[in-house]
């Protein structure tokens, strides 16, 4: 059945509020669904595909829609839509833009150049070409401008891989176990999950396949102190506090009030009681202090420009600046800084982005090792193994969707040297004895 005409409307109107890039595509759909209650399920999984196509493809897009007949908004959503539903599902089109999208839709893109190709905003092209090559960049873009599967992690407290695979068998969810981390299944549907009896009961959180990896690369054991410093809702604290099997303490620091708020409820649905959300200022805060030099490990998962996710937010690369990246390497340096004061001798620190992007990767983590000598890195290879997890990695973990299947993520770990122990002056009357026997 063809969708309504009305449909490319809605979709050209919320379309245009996007592009702006004011807000976060996703918080603007919302919204706009939101105020349009009368848009049905199928409608409403059309227009926000069709957006997602454009942000997507905008550069190809883009390109196209400025040449022909009729308004170029009007050109970039039969573009957007075409690609999510097929032209013959489209309602309202005329004889004329029944023809131009056949046409178009038969380009065949690799012949395209290859910044256009890559679908990036131009400073972000020169970058990746820079630090990987040209080849390399466009197999990264292709990947990145893919949609994401589902990941779903399982938490253990509650039951196992296997338990929650045959459950959504029933349902019927064909899922299958993620190739690195151990508690990880992949949905290749995507299904409604949050009325189902595994989501409200807690065994299952969504979580990608490389937040999973990164949450066990931290290595946190039971009855250990660990910190996550930037733990936002809570999506790596959760994986956490269940890796240490509910004993410990798990402080969950984040500086935004509403961000830990959502924590809340999926703590309580996780069943975890060795997680404490902590809201502070700031990387140097006051409770921090107190807890100087009393932690096993410590998550830093940095404020980033979230690069590494645009298979899931393809407005980011659109949102982001050359020179927030910039910015954006300054308050990563700081927040390590403060947070690795934490550690006790022996303690592990894990830097983490969800970024590909040498300045908020190898250069903040060089950075941290020449500013802390009381640090050595672990090479990521002997962590992996100590984890038992089979990926080849040198210094740091670089997970990178074309190769791993996962977002773009980073991590490096640091070990705090043992500190020396305190030499004491010796004591009045220890002296006093000393000399006596001389
Ligand atoms: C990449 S997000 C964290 C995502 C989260 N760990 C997860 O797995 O869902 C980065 C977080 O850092 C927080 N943040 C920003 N500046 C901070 C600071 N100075 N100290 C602690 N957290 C900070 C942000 O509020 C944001 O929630």
């Amino acid at each position: 059945m063809r969708l309504p005409p009305a449909i490319l409307a809605n979709a050209e109107e919320v379309l245009r509020e996007i592009l702006r890039f004011s807000a976060p595509a996703d918080t603007t759909l919302s919204r706009y669904f939101k105020d349009h209650p009368r848009l049905g399920g199928r409608e409403r999984g059309a227009i926000a595909e069709c957006v997602y196509n454009i942000l997507r493809n905008k550069t190809f897009f883009t390109d196209f829609s400025e040449a022909g007949g009729g308004a170029t908004m009007r050109r970039l959503t039969l573009l957007g839509m075409a690609d999510a539903v097929g032209i013959d599902s489209m309602g309202g089109l005329t004889e004329e833009e029944v023809e131009w999208l056949q046409r178009i839709t038969q380009i065949d893109r690799k012949l395209m150049h290859k910044s256009m190709r890559s679908n990036m905003p131009k400073w972000l092209f020169d970058m990746l070409v820079e630090q990987m090559g040209e080849d390399e960049t466009l197999l990264l873009a292709d990947s990145m401008n893919s949609p994401a599967p589902l990941d779903l992690r399982v938490n253990s407290m509650k039951a196992t891989r296997d338990e929650v695979m045959a459950t959504l068998a029933e349902a019927p969810i064909r899922s299958t176990p993620t190739p690195y981390a151990p508690l990880g299944l992949r949905v290749l549907q995507k299904p409604a999950l949050q009325n189902l009896p595994l989501f409200k009961s807690g065994a299952i959180e969504v979580q990608d396949e490389g937040s999973q990896i990164l949450s066990q690369i931290v290595g946190a054991k039971r009855g250990e102190m660990v910190v996550d410093f930037c733990a936002g809702a809570g999506g790596k604290t959760l994986a956490l506090g269940a890796l240490m099997r509910n004993t410990g303490r798990l402080y969950a620091f984040d500086v935004s009030e509403k961000r830990l708020a959502k924590l809340k409820p999926r703590m309580a649905r996780s069943g975890l009681s060795n997680v404490h959300p902590v809201q502070i200022a700031h990387e140097r805060d006051a409770k921090i202090k107190r807890l100087a030099g009393k932690i096993d490990r410590v998550l830093v998962d940095a404020p980033c420009s979230g690069l590494g996710t645009l298979r899931r937010n393809p407005d980011v690369k659109w949102r982001q600046q050359p020179q927030a990246i910039v910015e954006m390497q300054a308050k990563q340096i700081g927040i390590l800084d403060g947070a690795a004061r934490l550690l006790k001798g022996g303690g592990r620190l894990v830097y983490a982005t969800c970024s590909f992007l040498k300045q908020e990767n190898e250069e903040v983590a060089e950075q941290f090792l020449a500013n802390h000598p009381d640090f050595e890195l672990v090479p990521m290879s002997k962590v992996l193994a100590e984890q038992k997890i089979e990926l080849e990695m040198g210094d740091y973990l670089k997970l990178l969707p074309h190769k791993h299947q996962t977002d773009g993520f980073f991590a490096a770990v640091f070990e705090r040297k043992p500190m020396a122990k305190k030499v004491l002056p010796p004591k009045a009357d220890a002296a006093d004895d000393e000399a006596e026997d001389e």
